[in-house]
């Protein structure tokens, strides 16, 4: 009797103490379902708030995104929502920022030793100067020393590191690193051999053919197509000129520059507006308003530029508006250098493209879709030509097409040669 009535309270002991542990098991368990399923959601929130500048992320136009655009205009990163990563990063250490996209971070000293003690000077630009130089394992790189006096510059500086490391495209002149060392800021980009567009269209160098213009044009038609409607949140420009179009070995065009747009004197006197005499959206001007579509209008003052290899500081929109009260108006202000060396039929329908970029209206300049479709156009048209060419004429004009590649490449080599040992 005593023995059962010690096993039942045993059994009842061991049947509490199990009890307890499965209720406690439970509890713990669903304390920390709960906990991890939090963890999830602010991961996936705090996901949403961060910068996602991305490729392919068409039509990813939200409130977020528009104000984030913004404030892209306006400087980073004090304008960022509180809770967004690169707030918190940029704000935890002020000089130690975090290469989000895998760009590299580079100490001072190893700038100076890349650059031979900067002495390597690729150019000149307001934010500082251009070295090339050369990295240990070899890559060449595009160095550009910001001037320590410039308050603009640091202010950009981060806006190209934080915001613009994370844009990659074939068309745009990638960020591969930075250097925050000492007070000096540094920027180090891709090499680009064969410079920017204004020194092959103002400088010295050979002339330009009217296929490497075309390409030119498709090429830098994509890199905004990309700023435009690619990237998330959408980025503007706000200083497309030739100058800012840089060429590589093979020359085809990246559009440079994205973060830097600067402050420029106009009419004398701080305006306050941003971006280059000349390339300037008319309309922005008398808003102050920058959109999309006033990148599109710098755009068509390039194409006018590769038309007529006419600089907008040497009265380029009066020969433009003086041709169009022709048809054929164009063929007038045609670079002598392309006279009698490009299908007039092409270049026609260019310049009409660019007509429409710089249309007074901006709702009705094309979007950079329309304008890349366009272009493609041209290409499309002409390759269909050719296919469509007698037999023995469309031999003829694919072995000239083969004559005329192989002399583009041969003077690539020279060019790059040249500014090589230059
Ligand atoms: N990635 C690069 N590769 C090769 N050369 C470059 C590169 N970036 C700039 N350069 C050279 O350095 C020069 C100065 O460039 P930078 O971008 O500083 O000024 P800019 O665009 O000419 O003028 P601004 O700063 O007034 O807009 C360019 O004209 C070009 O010749």
């Amino acid at each position: 009797m005593v023995r059962q009535a010690t096993l039942v309270i045993i059994g009842v002991t061991v049947g509490v103490v199990l009890g307890v542990f499965i209720a406690a098991l439970i509890f713990f368990g669903i304390r920390w379902y709960k906990k991890h399923a939090r963890l999830t959601l602010s991961a996936k929130e705090s996901s949403l708030t961060t910068l996602p500048i991305r490729t392919n992320g068409l039509g990813a136009s939200t409130d977020f995104s528009a104000s984030l655009t913004s404030s892209i205009s306006n400087s980073m990163p004090e304008n960022l929502p509180r809770n967004s990563n690169f707030y918190w990063r940029s704000h935890q250490n002020k000089d130690r920022f975090s290469p989000t996209s895998g760009i590299s971070k580079y100490s001072y000293k190893e700038i100076q030793k890349a650059t031979q003690n900067f002495t390597t000077i690729l150019g000149q630009g307001s934010f500082g100067t251009v070295y090339k130089a050369t990295m240990p394992t070899g890559e060449v790189v595009a160095v550009k020393v910001l001037d320590s006096n410039s308050k603009q510059g640091e202010k950009e500086f981060q806006t190209e590191v934080l915001l613009l490391g994370r844009l990659h495209h074939r068309n745009l002149v990638n960020l591969v690193g930075f250097c925050v060392d000492k007070g000096h800021r540094i920027l180090v980009y891709e090499f680009m051999s064969n410079g920017s567009l204004s020194n092959l269209l103002y400088g010295e160098v050979k002339a330009l053919s009217w296929n490497e213009r075309l390409q030119i044009v498709i090429d830098i038609s994509h890199g905004i197509e990309y700023l435009h409607e690619g990237a998330v949140p959408p980025v503007i420009h706000r200083d497309l000129k030739s100058a800012n179009i840089l060429l590589d070995y093979s020359m085809r065009a990246k559009v440079a520059d994205f973060g830097l747009s600067k402050e420029e004197v106009f009419d004398g006197q701080n305006s306050g507006l941003k971006g280059t005499y000349g390339y300037m959206d008319p309309s922005y001007i008398s808003t102050n308003t920058f959109t999309m579509k006033s990148d599109i209008y710098s755009f068509g003052i390039i194409i006018f530029e590769l038309i007529t290899a006419i600089h907008p500081h040497q009265n380029l929109m009066e020969y433009i508006n003086l041709a169009a009260m022709d048809h054929d108006g164009v063929d007038e202000i045609l670079d002598k250098q392309l006279v009698g060396k490009c299908n007039l039929e092409e270049v026609r329908q260019l310049a009409k493209i660019a007509y429409k970029c710089l249309h007074r209206s901006p709702r009705k300049r094309p979007s950079i879709a329309e304008v890349s479709q366009g272009i493609l156009r041209i290409k499309q048209r002409r390759l269909i030509k050719e296919d469509t060419l007698p037999f023995a004429g469309s031999n003829l004009s694919r072995a000239l097409t083969r004559v005329e590649d192989q002399q583009v490449e041969l003077n690539k080599l020279t060019s790059m040669k040249h500014r090589e040992t230059g």
